[in-house]
């Protein structure tokens, strides 16, 4: 990569943290980060208060007033050894209530217990209606000053270093729900720049279901649980969401994306961002150029297949969250291109045909190139998970001078939303006080009061023109900065409730992608849709689904339909001639393979040398080794023993990225409660562990790489995996095995080995 990668630098440290600081399982918990630092001493006496610890929580927070919060409170806190209660007085106990005697009954003047208890008790506040499940991190924005041309904006600028606060999320399921649902991701990016906040709230599809905002709330309350038994969680396989789908086909083309494999992501890290709409930029002269916003991740794009995702739900709710966090803490900071394709600003708001104003559109590649103009860094975990990820407010009319919007319908009814769901979730008009979500530019706003108001304002005067508080504050002009909507001119009109003609395509995008895709992509979206509609209960709702997917490919209709033993539909609409895009395919390129797990089976009487070797050599390689034994612990002996950190009882196939089998088969000896008496029992002399078996196999059927050596081919063939298949490598020793590894990591996945049929 022609940036310097921190990726490169932080091998060692990924393998630590993710290993928890190389402990085996009794020394560490499997997957949890080492503490950063210890933890403070809980005193049992009172003592002197300790010295400040180094500040991890970026930017002091020193509210308005001079009160202390967020960052310079936390620094307090951590600094003192009295527990006090929310007025500052010191406590003796905060373990038992007030009594009438060790065995009496609780006094009712205990005001610390009720002081404690009231404030437990309003600790939740209501989820996001959308969006609820996320993660975030801090980074920073380098622009390349490329876009200089077509935009006044400073953190644009050549050079110019924002901070920045970045939130993924999944969209329908609850603030507990798992992370790998098939579902559309957020990516919404805060960036506090020098002139103000500018949100850009995308997604991680650069369509959108709908083209109008009115419906917004329709789509969403068909998506979510159904309202009588609020089932089912995070899931669009369901009659409600498919109903509205498919009698909404302005739909389709997300739904479509939903269903390929961008639906279910391998990681934040490993994901586009789109700011889905069309927006205007301004230059310095103030001439105006139509965009798209695009996030390019440097690791690839890269998904989970089906089954994984499934299975990581129960294994590892937590799959996304925990990949970010870890990599972050270990310094292998995930980054992204931010790019813009360019439109002129003609009054049709159009390109090559392509209506710039339905955001169900996109615009291919190929006809209007990616053109990058700054660096994306994620380099800081949140210190507070309420305090930052679930406080952060984005809005897209956080706006600065050089980026408009346009008359995009579905644009303006955000406009309102996102402002207006913060009143209720955050509770007042006042959050942009939370630290988060202040900006770093200076506020001199004439708003006043208010739920949790934190400011406290002088002078007399809010408001202007005013002859008392010396007429300030005072107005800026657009040469010192004034943000000044674009003078577009408003075509003359009369009122309607009505759709442009354009917007009624609803079949030659969705034609375009499907066309785009290769052949095992197109597999995965014929098993989405049929996994999704077989949960449909009404024949009506699949029989619509099936006319709509006759509109795009008869193909795609006929493999639907059979799968779900009903019969194809001809098409309703005329299939439309389109080229296919190929930058849409996520197939047939490769990638670095920097932060990729890999599982390395063996056991004591493995080939513990080779297993040193290979470790070193996953490292070297900016790859994460982790050791999979039958038991915790170490294996071998002295100072070069090897740190066991997964154990046949918690690895499972969705955590690695690619298996090496070190030696001969590894007899378990632990599945006691696990084990179908007579069936391969483990620990049987010879006999194969059937976990390791699944292990193998699994990682097989998903198409990830695979590597024997040392005898580790018998395994293989144990678990049914021919040692000639696609894939499947043995080498003389492990170095060279994972070199071959290596090769075919680099295009995710072995997609040979996925049968297909279109
Ligand atoms: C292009 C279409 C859209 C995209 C890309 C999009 C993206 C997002 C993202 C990424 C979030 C999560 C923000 C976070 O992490 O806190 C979000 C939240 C939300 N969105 Fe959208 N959205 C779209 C359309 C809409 C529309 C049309 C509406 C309503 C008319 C809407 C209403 C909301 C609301 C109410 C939230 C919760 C905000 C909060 O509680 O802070 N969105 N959206």
């Amino acid at each position: 990569m022609s940036q310097p990668n921190p990726v490169k630098r932080a091998a060692d440290k990924v393998a630590e943290v993710i290993q928890g600081a190389g402990a085996g399982p009794e020394e560490g918990i499997p997957g949890k980060p080492a503490p950063r630092s210890p933890s403070v001493a809980q005193p049992t006496e009172p003592r002197e208060p300790l010295p400040p610890k180094p500040d991890q929580s970026g930017p002091d927070t020193m509210s308005p007033t001079g009160q202390a919060t967020g960052a310079a409170q936390a620094r307090m806190a951590q600094s003192g050894a009295y527990l006090t209660d929310a007025q500052g007085t010191r406590l003796y106990d905060t373990d038992h209530s007030l009594k009438a005697g060790p065995r009496g009954p609780v006094l009712l003047q205990d005001h610390h217990l009720r002081e404690k208890v009231m404030h437990f008790d309003h600790e939740r506040i209501p989820e996001r209606v959308v969006h609820a499940r996320g993660a975030a991190a801090h980074g920073v924005f380098k622009s390349y000053g490329t876009a200089s041309a077509v935009t006044k904006a400073a953190f644009l600028a050549p050079g110019a270093e924002t901070p920045v606060f970045v939130r993924f999320s999944t969209v329908l399921g609850s603030r507990g729900s798992a992370d790998t649902v098939r579902d559309t991701r957020g990516f919404a990016t805060k960036f506090y720049t020098e002139e103000g906040v500018f949100d850009l709230v995308g997604n991680n599809m650069p369509v959108f279901f709908i083209q109008d905002a009115i419906k917004f709330p329709d789509i969403i309350h068909a998506g979510k649980p159904h309202p009588d038994r609020e089932i089912p969680q995070a899931q669009s396989a369901h009659d409600t969401f498919w109903d509205f789908v498919t009698l909404h086909t302005e739909a389709t083309h997300h739904t479509l994306w939903n269903m390929s494999d961008r639906g279910i992501p391998r990681s934040y890290r490993m994901m586009e961002g789109f700011g889905v709409h069309t927006f205007r930029l301004v230059a310095a002269d103030g001439s105006t150029t139509l965009v798209k916003f695009h996030w390019k991740p440097k690791l690839g794009v890269h998904s989970l297949v089906w089954e994984e995702a499934q299975l990581a739900g129960g294994v590892d709710p937590d799959f996304h969250r925990r990949d970010l966090a870890d990599a972050i803490e270990a310094g292998a900071y995930p980054q992204w291109e931010l790019g813009i394709q360019t439109f002129p600003d003609t009054p049709e708001q159009t390109f090559e045909g392509i209506d710039l104003l339905d955001a169900t559109n996109l615009v291919p590649e190929e006809l209007a190139r990616v053109q990058p103009i700054g660096l994306l860094t994620l380099d800081r975990n949140p210190s507070n998970y309420f305090a930052e990820t679930e406080q952060v407010a984005f809005h897209v009319g956080h706006l600065v001078p050089g980026v408009d919007i346009t008359d995009d319908p579905l644009l303006a009814g955000r406009l309102f939303s996102y402002l207006d769901t913060q009143i209720t979730r955050l509770a007042g008009p006042n959050f942009s006080q939370i630290p988060i979500n202040r900006p770093h530019a200076p506020v001199n706003d004439m708003l006043r009061d208010g739920f949790h108001q934190d400011a406290v304002h002088r002078g007399v005067a809010p408001y202007r023109p005013n002859s008392l508080d010396g007429g300030c504050p005072f107005l800026a002009s657009p040469e010192n900065g004034a943000y000044v909507e674009t003078p577009v001119r408003v075509p003359e009109a009369t009122k309607v409730r009505e759709a442009p003609e354009s917007f009624s395509d609803h079949f030659s995008q969705p034609r375009r992608f499907w066309l785009s895709m290769s052949e095992v992509e197109r597999e995965h979206i014929i098993g989405a849709y049929t996994f999704e509609l077989g949960k449909c209960y009404e024949q009506a709702v699949k029989e619509r689904a099936l006319q709509v997917l006759a509109n795009i490919d008869t193909q795609l209709c006929a493999r639907v339909a059979e799968g779900l033993g009903l019969p194809a539909p001809e098409a309703t609409v005329p299939p439309v001639d389109v080229e296919p895009s190929p930058a849409l395919s996520q197939v047939g390129r490769s990638w670095p393979t920097d932060g990729r797990l890999i599982g390395i089976v063996t056991g004591p009487d493995g080939d513990l040398d080779g297993v040193r070797a290979v470790r070193e050599a996953v490292l070297a390689a900016d790859m994460v080794p982790l050791i999979i034994a039958p038991r915790g612990g170490k294996l071998g002996a002295g100072d070069d023993a090897v740190a066991v950190q997964r154990t046949f009882v918690t690895a499972r196939s969705v955590e690695f990225d690619a298996l090496l089998v070190a030696g001969a088969p590894a007899p378990g000896d632990d599945a006691r409660g696990s084990r179908v008496a007579g069936a391969n029992p483990a620990g049987a002399a010879g006999a194969v562990d059937p976990r390791v078996t699944l292990l193998l196999a699994e990682s097989f059927r998903h198409g990830k790489a695979i590597g024997a050596w040392a005898g580790g081919e018998a395994l293989l063939e144990t678990a049914g995996i021919p040692t000639d298949a696609p894939g499947v490598v043995a080498g003389p020793d492990g170095t060279s095995a994972l070199e071959q590894l290596r090769e075919l990591m680099a295009t995710h996945r072995v997609w040979e080995r996925f049968v297909t049929t279109v």
